[in-house]
């Protein structure tokens, strides 16, 4: 087995665009990690559908407006962002660096963006506040350890976490048969370790014969709408639900006080036959209105689909490989010159479409999908 390289202490010129991290992240990790990272459910057919979703839409250039005073900021939850590219939450990012989320965070930061720390982090949380002094948003999976649950929120409060993501469309991991494939196990030395004191999971049974998920008490861990409620209720700050598709979850979601929606699949681990992002996106807007912000995220790759997610509604956008490969081929510099180069896309878009505000990129910007 080949030993993976070292990463980049230096970006080379040819690296222009997303893709072009690929083959670069993928030197630099065990195929074991390459497949967690890389990977979706099943046969993979959505991971590819969300990426191709955006390729059926067309952006009408528009010409001769005054682009004079153009930007690209975003207001939320009563903050001003300056761009409406956020950092989705990656779980055990010291697979693709030793610095892990680390290094995102101070790149999340000097890039002003917001880093959604996945509740999986193989970082402590209490660092990343110490040594990252950007937006940073807390991604939760329900506990049934309420204790523990209660302390981690605390802290997180405390060290300045602005928003909660509650994670809501993986009870259950997907079946992923790349990482069977690949023997996929986490390496000593990468752990969930803000979850250290947590009572452990149920594990899965798999034996023939026996029912391998119900009846398992695995599914005992896997919250319902009257307990997400309570979790909204009682939380000290405004929780985004992530994981909604379907417009009859997000309006459940308006009505029990989610302060934001996270349109996704999940990147594709989860259920393979689901809807894309992308196709679920409008009519999740229409059933929430103005009232709250919806954010999409899955299959982004250019400036252009971000300017098209922004078109069919979403508020904001969020990657989540996009920047692993960045993390994975060059640390804390190739997360940032990733955001750099959507963030550059996506105004070479507005200028080419005659949009010199969010506000501007409306449905009617877009040719119809085919
Ligand atoms: C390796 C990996 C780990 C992930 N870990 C989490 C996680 O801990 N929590 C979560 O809510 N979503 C997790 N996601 C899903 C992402 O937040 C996001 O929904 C998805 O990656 C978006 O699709 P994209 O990778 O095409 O941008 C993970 C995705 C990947 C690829
Ligand atoms: C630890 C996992 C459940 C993190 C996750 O959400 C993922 O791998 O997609």
């Amino acid at each position: 087995m080949t030993t993976p390289l070292a990463p980049l202490s230096q970006i080379p010129a040819e690296i222009v665009t997303v893709a072009d991290y690929i083959s670069y992240a993928q030197a630099r990790m065990t195929p074991q990690a390459w497949a967690y990272l890389t990977g979706g459910a099943a046969d993979e057919r959505l991971l590819h559908r969300n990426e191709s979703a955006y390729q059926r839409y067309q952006i009408w250039p528009r010409v001769l407006r005054d682009l004079t005073a153009a930007h690209t900021r975003v207001s939320l939850l009563g903050k001003e962002y300056a761009y409406p590219i956020f950092l989705a939450p990656v779980a055990y990012q010291r697979l693709a660096h030793p610095e892990g989320e680390l290094a995102t965070a101070l790149a999340a930061a000097a890039m002003q963006t917001p880093f959604v720390v996945s509740m999986q982090s193989s970082t402590d949380l209490a660092v990343l506040a110490a040594q990252a002094p950007g937006p940073q948003w807390l991604q939760w999976y329900w506990q049934p350890d309420q204790q523990a649950s209660a302390r981690l929120l605390t802290q997180a409060v405390q060290l300045g976490v602005e928003a909660i993501v509650l994670t809501v469309d993986a009870p259950v991991n997907g079946v992923r048969n790349r990482e069977q494939r690949a023997q996929f196990c986490l390496p000593a030395g990468v752990e969930a370790v803000n979850l250290r004191g947590f009572a452990p999971q149920p594990a899965l049974v798999s034996q023939a014969g026996q029912s391998p998920l119900f009846g398992t008490g695995f599914l005992q861990t896997a919250p319902t709408w009257a307990q997400v409620a309570e979790f909204i209720q009682d939380c000290p700050l405004p929780v985004f639900l992530k994981g909604i598709l379907h417009p009859g979850d997000a309006r459940q979601a308006l009505e029990i006080g989610a302060a934001g929606i996270v349109v996704s699949n999940h990147g594709g681990r989860v259920l393979d036959t689901a809807p894309t992002p992308l196709q679920a996106l409008p009519a999740v807007v229409q059933a929430v209105g103005a009232s709250i912000p919806v954010l999409v995220d899955g299959g982004i790759r250019r400036g252009t689909d971000v300017f098209i997610a922004l078109a069919l509604g979403a508020k904001a956008v969020l990657i989540g490989r996009p920047y692993m490969y960045g993390l994975a081929a060059a640390g804390a510099a190739g997360v940032a010159h990733v955001l750099h180069i959507l963030r550059t896309e996506l105004e070479v878009t507005m200028a080419l479409a005659g949009c010199h505000n969010l506000d501007a990129i409306q449905r009617d910007c877009l040719g119809d999908a085919y």
